[in-house]
């Protein structure tokens, strides 16, 4: 993927297995939101393949992306602000719908039901009947990771999940996320993520991006005791964290 003279993403592969979670992390302008932007169609690169269970997707533009289970959060959240946090939930119910009539598959479980438990896993339900400006930026931020989670996606893509909330809000995030992974073990996961612990914590492998290209990648306890990743990324904060890393 280029920008101009800017190589961002440089023969970089990704694979993105069913039931696991993957960790993309890497210095600031590595290319990590930009692998997230050609994944979720939103950039088309001048070389590549992107593929779903096996299918060419590069040629489809994000909305079909998304109605065939490519789901993603953004840095900084995007919620419908007109509508209340619940009714931003049920968008993602929707797509849900909108998969099972393309499957024609009836769904065992209610999506609506299901957005209910999500929204109370994630423990945001005293703002469920507020609009996104009333909430604090935090909920806001979990309130668009339930809504990508209740549109039951093969693949969900979280860009920087934790960015902007307190240390509170990131331990039931973490909480609520361990939760999410047990319930659905079929779901690919991409994490993007500066908060190495967050992913340690829930990603069992870890994909390191520098420059563009791929550093380093393996399971989490391989790649963050890496001394190419903490040379160019982890620095001090290895010791601490490889302290507490038991994956
Ligand atoms: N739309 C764009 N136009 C021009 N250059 C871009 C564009 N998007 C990304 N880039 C460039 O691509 C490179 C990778 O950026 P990217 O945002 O993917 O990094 P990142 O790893 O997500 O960084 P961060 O951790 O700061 O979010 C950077 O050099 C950036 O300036």
């Amino acid at each position: 993927m280029r920008f101009g003279g800017n190589t961002a993403l440089d023969e970089v592969g990704l694979t993105l297995p069913r039931g696991e979670w993957t960790g993309l992390i890497g210095p600031n302008g590595s290319g990590k939101t930009t692998m997230l932007n050609v994944l979720s169609g939103i950039y088309v690169p001048q070389a590549g393949r992107t593929t779903l269970d096996g299918v060419g997707i590069g040629s489809l533009r994000p909305g079909p992306r998304s109605r065939l289970g490519v789901v993603r959060t953004f840095q900084h959240p995007q919620l419908a602000e007109s509508l209340t946090m619940w009714e931003n939930v049920l968008l993602g119910v929707d797509l849900r719908r909108s998969r099972d009539r393309r499957g024609r598959v009836a769904s065992a479980e209610d999506p609506v039901a299901v957005a209910r438990k999500v929204v109370d896993i994630f423990g945001f339900t005293a703002y469920a009947d507020h609009v996104p400006s009333q909430a604090p930026y935090g909920v806001r931020k979990i309130a668009e990771i339930a809504r990508a989670v209740v549109a039951s996606p093969k693949v969900l893509l979280l860009d920087e999940p934790a960015a902007g909330l307190s240390r509170e809000e990131r331990r039931e995030l973490i909480a609520a996320l361990a939760v999410i992974r047990d319930a659905r073990p079929d779901m690919a996961v991409c994490l993007v993520e500066h908060d190495i612990r967050l992913v340690a914590s829930v990603c069992p492998t870890i994909q390191v991006l520098n420059f563009g290209k791929v550093l380093a990648s393996g399971t989490s306890s391989e790649v963050l005791k890496d001394q190419s990743v903490i040379e160019a990324y982890l620095g001090k904060s290895a010791a601490r964290l490889n302290e507490g890393t038991t994956t």
